[in-house]
């Protein structure tokens, strides 16, 4: 193929370190790449992303890749708004990161460590949500900004910690940073946190077979379609407090043979913002399937239907 791929991106730090990989990787295939920077809306505004929306750092890249301008998108899957858009496949999940997320602490502190009062950076309603639940006196206030910016506000002592996104961190190679990655059964990571999603043009059959075959990692797919399949069936944005972490399990069946299962964990808040928890396995070629089921019984416990970004 003499064609030369044009990977559209964002242009913060992040999004260049997740594109390289893609293009690298495509490269190796023996693929022609070039790497073009897209604006977006959500680069240029401060406003929280609850008030600016779903899909303010996605939307320019899709309109770009629809229109012809680009020929690969590669965004955060997180932040992909769960509405399918007809125009566009979704070629490559690539195998995913550490899907936690993460503290970066003053003074190498854990969240136990941290004393009633302590301020903790987040904007996110899902994390200050789980925050709250652990019941530890932490102050949490609002924060953005890239996670050079955030992490910023703990060196200069603006705030004792922030939490942040273990991926974010790694895939700018300062891992090193933090002082605890949070478990799961503590702080649910958002729904796809962690993965990449590598769109293409629906009617571009070659270049989807190319990102598919040379990125697709069934397994990261699987656990991202089951996570994203319960946020779409509670209806809920990216902004709203709701988590979900699947992995792939090894399991037994009736004959005690090894069988791959999904199994997928959720949690989401009620109307009064309470947290509810929920598990569920199910079989890997299910993995809508196992979402919605999970969504289904978290409503059933009570979990408010949430609305989307103002939620
Ligand atoms: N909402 C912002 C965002 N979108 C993707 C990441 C990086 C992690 C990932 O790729 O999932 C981050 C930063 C964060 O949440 O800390």
């Amino acid at each position: 193929m003499t064609r030369t791929l044009r990977i559209g991106t964002r242009g913060s730090a992040l999004a260049l370190a997740q594109t390289g990989t893609v293009a690298e990787a495509l490269k190796a295939a023996g693929a022609q790449v070039e790497i073009v920077v897209i604006k977006t809306p959500g680069d240029l505004s401060d406003a929280p992303i609850a008030q600016i929306g779903i899909g303010v750092f996605t939307s320019a890249l899709r309109d770009a890749l629809a229109n012809g301008e680009i020929d690969v998108a590669v965004h955060s899957y997180k932040d992909l708004p769960t509405a399918p858009d007809s125009r566009l496949v979704l070629a490559a999940v690539p195998q995913r990161e550490d899907p936690r997320d993460a503290l970066v602490a003053r003074d190498g502190l854990t969240l136990g460590e941290l004393l009633p009062g302590s301020t903790v950076g987040t904007g996110s309603p899902r994390r200050a949500a789980q925050l709250e639940a652990l019941g530890l006196g932490l102050n949490i206030v609002p924060l953005r900004g890239n996670v050079d910016t955030r992490i910023g506000k703990v060196r200069s002592g603006e705030l004792d910690a922030v939490v942040l996104a273990r991926a974010g961190i790694a895939r700018l190679g300062r891992a090193g940073e933090i002082t605890e990655t949070l478990e799961p059964i503590q702080m649910l990571p958002a729904p796809a946190q962690g993965a990449l999603a590598v769109e293409c043009r629906v009617d571009d059959v070659d270049a989807e077979h190319l990102i598919q075959s040379t990125l697709d990692d069934s397994a990261s797919r699987a656990a991202v379609t089951a996570e994203r399949a319960m946020l779409a069936a509670l209806e809920a944005g990216c902004s709203a407090p709701v988590g979900a972490l699947a992995d792939v399990v090894e399991d037994l069946d009736d004959e005690g043979k090894v069988v791959y299962r999904l199994s997928l964990r959720g949690v989401a808040a009620t109307p009064e913002n309470d947290l509810l928890r929920a598990s569920a396995t199910g079989d890997l070629t299910e993995a809508e399937g196992l979402g919605r089921a999970l969504a289904a019984e978290l409503l059933d416990l009570g979990a408010a239907v949430l609305s989307g970004p103002e939620a």
